[in-house]
C-alpha cells in the first residue's frame, strides 16, 4: 500500500489552545511537543506508518526509515522535509521492568497521519495516508474548536517511594565509586499520587504556562499518557549542524533575584557540581568526535535556570558528515543520564533502581526524512496510567556525593511538575 503525502500551508497563525481541544477528542496515539523558544511546535495524531518491530532500536528506526521512502509516495525531494517520524525512545532497552508504562512500554515512534506543525514561522498540515483527505474541511474542524479551557485535577495519596531505600543505593554507588568501578551514575527513583479525573492535555497547557524556559511534551497512547517540562535537548540537527549541550549540576531557584544569582555563582564555582557537569560535557565531546564530527564548546560553563532550579549547562556544537540516528544511538544517554562509563553506570542503574525507567530519561522528539530534527531528554517527566501518576527524578551520584542532599536534590526535582497536576478552579 503506497501513502500520499498531502500538504496545507497556513498563511494565519493557529491558536494551541484550540488545536489541543482537537487533539483531546483524537483516540491516539497523540503527540505535543514543542521546543523552549517555541520555533518548533508539533501535535501529531493517529498512525500513518510504525516500525514493524518488536524492539524501537535506532538501528530498528534507521533500516525502517530506508523503507519507508518506498512505501511513500513522494513527488520530489523537498517532500522529505515534510514527512515526520515523532516520538519517544526506550531508556534502555536492557532494561524491560516496564510494567507500568501500558501502551508506551515498548516506546513509540511512527509517521503522524495527520500532523500540525509549526516551523519557521509557518504552520502546515501534513497527512499521510493512502486516501486522500479533505485538508481544508480538517483544517476548519480545527479552526472552529473551542480554546481548551482550564480543567480542575486534584492530587492526592502524593508520596516519594522508598526515598530511604534510594539513600542506601546512592551510598552503595560512592563507594564503587570510590573503589574506581565507575566515575559517576546518574540514579533516579520516583514518587507516585492518584489523580480524580484530568486531561492530559489540559495538563500540557499548564506546564506550559508553569515552565516556560522548556520543551512542553505529551505522549499519549490508549491508558497511557507521558507529560513533560524538560529543560534538557539531547540534540538538535539544522543547517547541516549538530546542536547537542551538556546539563548538569544543580541548585534550587526561589524566583528572588538576589538570592538566586547567589547560588547561581555558588553552583558556577562548586567542586562538586563542576567534576560531575565535565564527566558530561567530556562524554559528549568524545562520543561525537568518535563520529568523526568537529566538537566546539565554550571551557565554562553557564547557568540554566528552569522555573523552580538552575543548572550548570555548556552549549555544544558539532559539524561535519553525520547520520542524525547514529549520532543519538551514540549520545544516548549521556552522562548526564546514564553516567560514566556508560555501559557500567547502565548496569547499576538497573541493579539499584527499583522500576525500570521506561521512557524516562529517553529521547523525544522528530526526525524529517530531511535528516533535520530535535529530541529533547525526558526528565522532569510524569506518567499517567489510569488514575495513577508517576514522577521521576535522578541525579549525578560521583565520589563526593551526600545522600542526605541528593535526596533533596531529587524531590526538588520531582515536585517541580507537582502544579500542574494539582490545579483548582
Ligand atoms: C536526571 C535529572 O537531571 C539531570 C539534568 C540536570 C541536572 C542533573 C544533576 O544535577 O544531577 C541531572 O544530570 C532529572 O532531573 O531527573
Amino acid at each position: 500500500m503506497e501513502l500520499k503525502v498531502q500538504k496545507l500551508v497556513l498563511t494565519e497563525d493557529l491558536a494551541v489552545t484550540k488545536i489541543l481541544n482537537w487533539l483531546r477528542q483524537q483516540d491516539g496515539p497523540v503527540l505535543a511537543w514543542e521546543n523552549p523558544d517555541q520555533s518548533t511546535r508539533l501535535f501529531a495524531s493517529q498512525i500513518a506508518l510504525q516500525p514493524m518491530t518488536e524492539q524501537i532500536t535506532f538501528a530498528a528506526v534507521s533500516q525502517w526509515l530506508d523503507t519507508v521512502r518506498s512505501q511513500l509516495q513522494l513527488t520530489g525531494a523537498s517532500q522529505w522535509q515534510d514527512v515526520h517520524v515523532v516520538g519517544g525512545f526506550l531508556f534502555d532497552m536492557q532494561d524491560l521492568r516496564l510494567q507500568n508504562w501500558g501502551a508506551l512500554s515498548s516506546g513509540l515512534i511512527f509517521i503522524p497521519k495527520i500532523l500540525l506543525s509549526y516551523h519557521a514561522n509557518k504552520w502546515q498540515l501534513i497527512v499521510v495516508s493512502a486516501q486522500t483527505v479533505d485538508l481544508e474541511n480538517l483544517l476548519t474542524q480545527i479552526k472552529q474548536q473551542s480554546a481548551l479551557k482550564t480543567a480542575a485535577t486534584e492530587l492526592f495519596a502524593y508520596h516519594e517511594v522508598m526515598p530511604r531505600k534510594w539513600a542506601a543505593s546512592v551510598e552503595k554507588i560512592v563507594q564503587q565509586i570510590q573503589q574506581q568501578k565507575v566515575n559517576k551514575v546518574v540514579l533516579a527513583r520516583t514518587a507516585e499520587g492518584q489523580l480524580g479525573s484530568y486531561c492530559p492535555e489540559n495538563i500540557w497547557l499548564q506546564l506550559q504556562k508553569q515552565h516556560p524556559n522548556a520543551y512542553h511534551i505529551l505522549l499519549r497512547a490508549k491508558n497511557a499518557a507521558l507529560l513533560s517540562a524538560t529543560p534538557e535537548r539531547l540534540v538538535k540537527f539544522a543547517n547541516g549542524q549538530v546542536l547537542t549541550g551538556a546539563v548538569a549540576g544543580t541548585t534550587t531557584k526561589i524566583n528572588d533575584a538576589k538570592i538566586d544569582h547567589k547560588r547561581a555563582q555558588a553552583l558556577l564555582q562548586d567542586p562538586k557540581n563542576l567534576g560531575e557537569h565535565q564527566l558530561v560535557v567530556q562524554g559528549i565531546t568524545t562520543a561525537l568526535q568518535q563520529l568523526n564530527l568537529q566538537v566546539q564548546h565554550p571551557k565554562q560553563p553557564q547557568i540554566l535556570a528552569t522555573a523552580n532550579l538552575q543548572h550548570l549547562f555548556t552549549p555544544i556544537q558539532a559539524h561535519g558528515r553525520f547520520d542524525p540516528l547514529q549520532i543519538l544511538a551514540k549520545l544516548h544517554p549521556t552522562p548526564a543520564l546514564g553516567g560514566d562509563p556508560k555501559q557500567t553506570a547502565l548496569t547499576l542503574i538497573c541493579q539499584e533502581e527499583l522500576q525500570g525507567r521506561g521512557l524516562f530519561g529517553a529521547p523525544i522528539g522528530y526526525l524529517t526524512l530531511a535528516q533535520t530534527g530535535e529530541w529533547a531528554v525526558n526528565i522532569r517527566s510524569g506518567l499517567l496510567k489510569e488514575q495513577t501518576l508517576t514522577l521521576w527524578a535522578g541525579a549525578g551520584i560521583v565520589a563526593d556525593s551526600d545522600p542526605t542532599s541528593e535526596l533533596q536534590e531529587t524531590s526538588n526535582k520531582l515536585k517541580s511538575l507537582l502544579l500542574a497536576f494539582n490545579v483548582k478552579d
